[in-house]
């Protein structure tokens, strides 16, 4: 793969730019496998970062992510509208009318977004939303704002994906169960995983899961929740031990309702950035058996972004 560039902007100080050479999994991927997490990043010359953004990255294009899908043996993609792009969903919009097919989007839009847009985005490709609740990454949006967005994007069959701290869950339990629509927890909720697993802070998170059959939840994100590695780097094959346990547990207890992704292009990760093709290989250690895999990887994205083809093969809901 070519090094990332920037265009005209000037990226976010100590800014770590995606891995340019990824190994090639030693775990293979089920067929149709897909990639339920992942951003575009412009080109910003092209699809310019939002004013109001708090990080500018590195590019990283459609072409580029395209490229790592083929070179990992996934499938498919679930681009998710990056915070440096703002409401402004062109870039992701355009990775997935593009992608012939293979990618579905998650948008990001605000009141003001049109019946007739939505329309549009549906037709591109987009089946949710991300609410975005971590302080670093956005400015408050008002609980009755995204409210009568949920109820709006239900009409079309979306979801809403969530995204926020774990010690702000308790704050935000009210708001996320009474949501109308199925709703998709961004890496867990991002557990404190120096914490014991069978902690207060992670049986919220379960708690929430299991009282809530509409919550699902992305198992992904390990090289942003461990606090000890190993970092998925030269080879490494036990990355991440720390997280194991957590997700593990998550795909145990709820596997018809978890999905996985590789970040792809991991913004903002301020200690390394990992060998792509050995995340991939961080799969089998949280869900250890064939059928744990299929669900995670192909029967419930499939389910949950292309459910006309999941119901031919009868997986539907
Ligand atoms: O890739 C992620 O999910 C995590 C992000 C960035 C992000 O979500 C965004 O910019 O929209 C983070 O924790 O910095």
């Amino acid at each position: 793969m070519s090094k990332p560039t920037t265009g005209d902007f000037t990226k976010t100080a100590g800014w770590l730019d995606w891995y340019t050479g990824p190994a090639k999994p030693t775990f293979q991927l089920p067929a149709g496998a897909v990639d339920a997490h992942c951003h575009v990043f412009g080109p910003g010359a092209e699809f310019p970062y939002a004013p109001e953004r708090k990080y500018t990255p590195c590019d990283a294009s459609k072409h580029e992510l395209y490229a790592l899908r083929d070179h990992l043996g996934f499938a498919r993609n679930v681009v998710v509208q990056a915070t440096c792009h703002g409401a402004d969903n062109r870039a992701m919009i355009d990775a997935c009318v593009s992608s012939g097919g293979k990618a579905r989007g998650v948008a990001t839009v605000r009141r003001s977004v049109t019946d007739d847009e939505l329309q549009a985005m549906h037709a591109a490709g987009v089946r949710g939303v991300r609410f975005n609740f971590v302080k670093r990454l956005v400015d408050f949006t008002p609980k009755d704002e995204l409210l009568e967005i949920a109820e709006r994007i239900a009409k079309l069959g979306w979801h809403v994906v969530i995204y926020f701290e774990a010690v702000d869950l308790p704050e935000l339990w009210d708001f996320f169960t009474a949501l109308p629509t199925t709703v998709v927890v961004d890496h867990m909720g991002r557990p404190d995983v120096t914490q014991p697993i069978d902690g207060p802070e992670f049986a919220l998170f379960l708690k929430f899961m299991r009282e809530h059959p509409n919550v699902w939840s992305k198992v992904s994100c390990p090289e942003r929740l461990s606090a000890t590695g190993p970092k998925a780097l030269d080879g490494e094959q036990a990355a991440y031990r720390d997280v194991v346990p957590f997700a593990r547990r998550v795909v145990e207890e709820f596997p018809d309702r978890v999905l996985w992704g590789t970040d792809w292009p991991h913004p903002n990760l301020k200690d390394h950035m990992p060998d792509d093709g050995l995340l991939v290989d961080f799969i089998p250690a949280i869900a250890p058996t064939p059928e744990l895999q299929k669900k995670l990887l192909v029967d419930n994205p499939m389910r949950l972004y292309w459910p006309e083809e999941a119901q031919v093969h009868g997986q539907g809901a």
